[in-house]
């Protein structure tokens, strides 16, 4: 009995303890589940394992495959990828790059390293890769103080304008006369060896010998070289796909040859620095290398110390970032020019009115080339040469217009897509550089709508530079020649397709015929 009654007892106290004990057991549970999950942005359809990959196979050309998913999957301002392993976002819209480059820029202040990341900065982070923080900012104030500041860019003139002499008198040799057509001319050779050799100058101090090796290095890792597509990108906690992944191999070895010129630019300044003063600090001053030996003599700035490590990996950042991208964009602005007599004409006689019969394009004659700038962004709207900017990675999770984007999603922004988009542009696939005359746009990151340089912290910190380099050569090849398509080719058929590596490029050499307009003054 009294067992029977102890038994009633235990099982009355468990009955009332029961809703006691659910609440303890199931709480835990039960927060997770009222905790709403995370309101990812929208974006196509995902296979297990490979997310959304499937929907980038075949696509080369990244720009344009994500802009048509995010028109297609009804992501207009953020679209969520699933890539392998890595969460990723793509902004399309002028809000969505607001709140990302603006509102939040410091969560989105750095850039992922992911494999061929790693690949590209093993000797050292230079600017570019740099994770945000102490170490990027001294590096950025170099940057922008000592290396590519208004001032030093003013104090690189000479070198540009002997390049760009140079570039004309390489295009003089191969010209017809006003009599007949020459033969069609490789443009696109003979511009990158102009922007090499007045970036390398810039650097170096002085032409760099091995500026053909360069060349070809660059062109051939531009080819082969495609940042964060590899299979060890995708899947980075699996080592086999790492070993096995070609692209790593192919990152990593057109890193090698790079870093080993980069290695002979400085020995070749050394040398010449050596040649011509001796221990004499002050010519250092004149080329970037020799700014930067010097602030490593310094010292470096407040808690950093500029290694030669990094010191290799910024001129690296000077040496890819600078030629690839110029070249690209005034070869764009050729072959849009060719595509649009119109505005040829236009720009030519404006070029020939402001420089009134000179024997030679110098800086002092660009002030007045205002539709010629126009020309150039333009070009930079129809093709920006990095058209989803940098990769940047987000720190911490952030809402975005509403979705939540995951803590280490790579941000990939399209300004591409953005510069081509009916919602901001009137005619938007035609080339028109008179609409910036009527819009007040800039391209220094507070048009949101157009950023071909980026925008925010890590946006491009050589805007003055390569306007330099692009205004000087398209002047002296506008005023010195006039262009003709090869025979048979009509400017609508001009050959426009990209091909995408580290920058979207021509696919094909641009081939033009010059005619002399202003014979070019030969120095004795
Ligand atoms: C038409 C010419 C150029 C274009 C369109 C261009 C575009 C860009 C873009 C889109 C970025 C990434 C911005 C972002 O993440 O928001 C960038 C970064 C950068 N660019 Fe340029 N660039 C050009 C020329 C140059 C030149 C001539 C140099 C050097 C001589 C250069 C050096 C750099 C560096 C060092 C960064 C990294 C900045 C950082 O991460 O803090 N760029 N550029």
């Amino acid at each position: 009995m009294q067992s029977a009654d102890s038994y009633s007892t235990y099982s009355y106290l468990f009955l009332l303890l029961l809703p006691l004990l659910l609440l303890i057991f199931l709480r835990p549970h039960q927060k997770n589940r009222n905790k709403a999950p995370p309101r990812l942005p929208p974006g196509p359809w995902r296979l297990p394992v490979i997310g959304s990959l499937h929907h980038l196979i075949n696509k080369p050309l990244a720009h344009r495959a994500m802009a048509d998913l995010a028109c297609r999957c009804g992501a207009p301002d953020v679209m969520y990828l699933q890539l392998g392993e890595v969460p990723a976002v793509v902004i399309s819209s002028r809000e969505a790059a607001r709140e990302v480059l603006k509102a939040h820029d410091v969560t989105f202040a750095s850039r992922p390293m992911g494999l061929s990341m790693r690949a590209m900065a093993h000797e050292g982070l230079g600017i570019a890769f740099s994770p945000y923080g102490h170490r990027w900012r001294q590096l950025r104030k170099i940057c922008a103080v000592e290396l590519l500041g208004a001032a030093r860019v003013r104090s690189l003139r000479a070198a540009r304008e002997d390049e760009a002499a140079r570039l004309v008198s390489a295009f003089a040799a191969a010209a017809g006369s006003s009599e007949s057509c020459g033969e069609p001319v490789n443009v696109s050779t003979r511009v990158a060896a102009f922007v090499a050799d007045s970036v390398l100058r810039a650097i170096v101090g002085e032409r760099f010998r091995r500026r053909d090796e360069f060349l070809e290095v660059l062109d051939e890792g531009l080819r082969s070289v495609k940042p964060g597509t590899s299979l060890g990108d995708m899947f980075p906690s699996s080592r086999l796909l790492c070993a096995i992944s070609s692209t790593f191999r192919k990152d990593r070895e057109f890193h090698r040859k790079i870093t080993e010129l980069v290695n002979c630019a400085i020995e070749q300044h050394q040398e010449r620095k050596a040649a011509v003063a001796g221990d004499d600090d002050s010519i250092g001053d004149k080329d970037l290398l020799g700014v930067l030996l010097r602030i490593q003599k310094e010292g470096g700035g407040p808690d950093f110390h500029l290694d030669n490590g990094t010191l290799k990996a910024v001129v690296l950042d000077l040496f890819g970032g600078g030629s690839e991208t110029t070249g690209t964009t005034l070869l764009w602005t050729m072959s849009e020019l060719m595509r649009n007599p119109a505005v040829m004409q236009k720009a030519q006689a404006e070029v020939q009115h402001v420089l009134q019969g000179k024997e030679r394009v110098t800086e002092d004659d660009l002030t007045g080339l205002k539709f010629l700038k126009l020309v150039i962004m333009e070009t930079l709207r129809l093709h920006a040469p990095t058209p989803l900017l940098m990769p940047r990675e987000c720190t911490e999770q952030c809402n975005i217009l509403g979705f939540d984007i995951p803590q280490g999603a790579l941000v990939l922004v399209n300004a591409w897509s953005m510069g081509r988009d009916p919602k901001y542009w009137d005619q938007a696939e035609e080339f028109k550089p008179e609409r910036f005359e009527q819009v007040d746009v800039d391209y220094k990151g507070t048009y949101f709508e157009y950023i071909p340089f980026g925008a925010g912290r890590r946006m491009c910190p050589a805007i003055a530079f390569a306007e330099a380099n692009m205004v000087l050569a398209l002047a002296a090849l506008l005023y010195h020649f006039d262009w003709q398509l090869p025979s048979g080719v009509s400017p609508s058929e001009l050959d426009m397709e990209e091909d995408m590596g580290i920058t979207v490029r021509r696919k094909r050499d641009l081939y033009l015929c010059p005619t002399i307009r202003v014979p070019p003054h030969v120095s004795s």
